[in-house]
């Protein structure tokens, strides 16, 4: 249960949200003789450790002001949701002390004033709904734009221009009917005209008002801060070309052949989301292509241990080698060999279509899972590409490789070990006799999570035509603390990929069309696997059983005859799972499967309405 100093806290924060209505609050059970969590107050759910994780008092009548000392008092706070009351005043700038919100929904009230700069410090952030309320100032360097995926801002007076926002991850964008000016930003296609319509002063695409041509006087602004800059400020330029030239040409030289001109990322934004690397924070080793030379010498073959190792157990492994693997994260020794690799106590976990998967224990202590792989009709530079992109993309809900290792005959991957397993031993266990239940509310967090990072994948990952190829619920896996965690992103090369490969050469316009009509079905592959697995999830059944079952055949035929429960996992009919929202679910899968690409949703639609069902059922569970 939460202390008396949480406790009393979340009172003060009630008695100012509806000053006027302290005794029905009360009744609300927002009181000091109960126990938020235990006693269930309204509109608050909780963790299973007893600390408080939601407050939604959306539509409930409230007139008074948001307290957010008190709220923010309830270290845990995730969602926080006021919809539709009667709200004002302004969000204080205390909102910043609650340190793990990702939601804050405000939409629909009377709040006014400028948005706190401390908003910018909520690094998990990611969802502000603040539409319909009476906001002011600039938008400017008060959100955390990195790790935001939805703003709706609409129909308020913000002013100002547009920030340089990271529109690569957010799905969600609208600020249209403020009193925003100056040029929109690069929105990527992504957002059409009625996410910024109503702003006189705004232009540029989507809206049709072309901006004036002269250069933007922040540019100048930035300059030319005084004239004495501006009178050094040829030398400095010339000084800093000398210096970059000088920098590139030796960066030159350790950049791989492979890919010679696709310097890392071209914007300052994606770079530094880039190199913030999954490591806590620190910048991912820089991962060159190219094999370098061993410290091995060489000559050595692979010294055979007693205990079982890759090399004892796989066939037809070269076990002599010159190159060293290729270190991509600081929990794999820098000094590590693909010989090491090859020798250290190994267990072999399965054969999946395209290799062998190994548990591997280094001397560390850290188990590694190292596939290798087997005729993935990826090429060598194909393969080295692939993983220098996907292994520098940064998403908590994905799983990067550690290490690789690349030559003509061998192509391994290393990837640090998942001891809770994957969705399909948890999905397929939950039926067995000592399988642990798998709730529908996790199934619909973990279908959330996952289509919302496949959507930031599709994003991130999209100009350079990689998907993920083989999205299976073998692949989905589970960290400590049971959050699903996406592996093996970016490797398969989807069947016509190789054909546009050649395509992409060409120099005719009809032919770079048709690679982009390719590409971009290549990511309704995984639209497609998704929907799968969503299957999976609300069936309770095996995608494929060695061709006696087909999962997506037999809904397709369940479908076409008359609806019945039969189609849902009977664990989940008898948990009590909602009908509606599973009936929602298997509706979101068969859009997903459709057999025509192109009518199939991208991702980001998917996780929107994933978001939506998976918010839907956490509020349920408040009332
Ligand atoms: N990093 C990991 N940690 C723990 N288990 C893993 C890890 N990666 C894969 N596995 C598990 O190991 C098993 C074999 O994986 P593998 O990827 O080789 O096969 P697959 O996914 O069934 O087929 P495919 O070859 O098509 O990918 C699967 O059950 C998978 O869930």
């Amino acid at each position: 249960s939460e202390s008396e100093m949480v406790k009393s806290a979340l009172v003060r924060f009630m008695d100012n949200l509806a000053p006027w209505e302290r005794e029905a609050t009360r009744y609300w059970g927002w009181n000091l003789e109960t126990d938020p969590c235990r006693d269930r107050w309204k509109g608050v759910s909780c963790s299973s450790d007893g600390s408080v994780k939601t407050i939604v008092l959306d539509d409930s009548n409230l007139s008074g002001t948001l307290d957010a000392t008190s709220l923010c008092m309830a270290k845990s706070l995730q969602i926080v949701s006021l919809k539709r009351n009667n709200l004002h005043g302004s969000i204080p700038e205390a909102i910043g002390d609650c340190k793990y919100l990702t939601r804050l929904y405000l939409s629909d009230n009377n709040f006014s004033g400028n948005l706190p700069n401390s908003l910018e410090h909520l690094c998990s952030l990611r969802w502000i709904h603040i539409a319909r309320n009476n906001f002011t100032g600039p938008l400017s360097d008060k959100l955390p734009t990195s790790s935001l995926i939805s703003f709706l801002g609409e129909n308020n007076n913000f002013s100002g221009e547009i920030p340089d926002f990271d529109f690569t991850k957010l799905i969600q964008f609208n600020v249209s009917n403020n009193n925003l000016k100056g040029q929109i930003p690069d929105v990527r296609n992504k957002f059409g005209v009625e996410s910024f319509s109503g702003n006189p002063d705004l232009c540029g695409l989507p809206l049709p008002t072309a901006c004036p041509p002269s250069p933007s006087p922040r540019k100048e602004k930035r300059l030319f801060i005084t004239d004495g800059v501006a009178i050094y400020s040829g030398y400095i330029i010339l000084g800093i070309t000398v210096v970059a030239f000088f920098v590139y040409k030796l960066a030159r030289k350790s950049v791989c052949k492979s890919e010679p001109s696709e310097a890392l990322n071209k914007k300052e934004g994606t770079r530094q989301r880039l190199t913030r690397g999954n490591d806590g924070g620190r910048k991912r080793e820089d991962c060159c292509c190219e094999s370098k030379s061993g410290g091995g010498g060489g000559g050595g073959g692979v010294e055979m241990r007693s205990e079982p190792s890759i090399a004892s157990l796989e066939s037809g492994i070269t076990l002599m080698s010159t190159s060293t693997l290729v270190v991509l994260s600081s929990r794999v020794s820098k000094a590590m060999r693909f010989e090491d690799l090859l020798r250290a106590p190994a267990e072999l976990i399965g054969r999946g279509m395209h290799g062998s998967l190994y548990k591997v224990m280094l001397d560390n202590g850290v188990f590694l899972a190292v596939k290798r792989i087997k005729d993935w009709g990826i090429s060598e530079a194909d393969f080295q590409r692939r993983i220098c992109k996907v292994s520098q993309v940064n998403h908590p809900s994905l799983l990067p490789p550690l290490a690789y290792y690349c030559s003509r005959q061998e192509k391994l991957l290393a990837y640090e070990y998942m001891d809770n397993g994957s969705l399909f031993n948890t999905l397929y266990a939950a039926g067995s006799q000592n399988g642990k239940p798998f709730w529908w509310g996790s199934r619909l967090n973990v279908a959330a999570k996952v289509a919302e990072t496949l959507a930031y994948m599709h994003e991130e990952l999209r100009e350079s035509g990689i998907a993920h190829g083989n999205l299976k619920s073998s692949n989905i896996l589970f960290n400590n603390n049971m959050e699903p965690l996406i592996s093996e992103y970016g490797l398969m090369v989807i069947e016509h990929q190789q054909a546009l490969r050649s395509l992409s050469h060409s120099k005719s316009v009809r032919n770079r069309v048709l690679t982009a009509a390719h590409a971009y079905s290549t990511f309704k592959v995984d639209v497609y696997a998704f929907g799968v697995i969503l299957l999976e999830l609300v069936t309770g059944r095996v995608a494929y059983n060695q061709g006696a079952f087909d999962l997506v055949k037999w809904v397709n035929s369940v479908v076409r005859e008359e609806w019945s429960v039969e189609v849902f996992d009977k664990n989940l009919v008898s948990e009590g799972a909602s009908g509606e929202r599973m009936m929602s679910l298997l509706q979101i899968a068969l859009k997903c499967i459709n057999p025509s690409p192109s009518d199939r949703p991208s991702m980001s639609e998917v996780a929107l309405a994933l978001i939506a069902l998976n918010e839907e059922e956490e509020t349920s569970l408040n009332i």
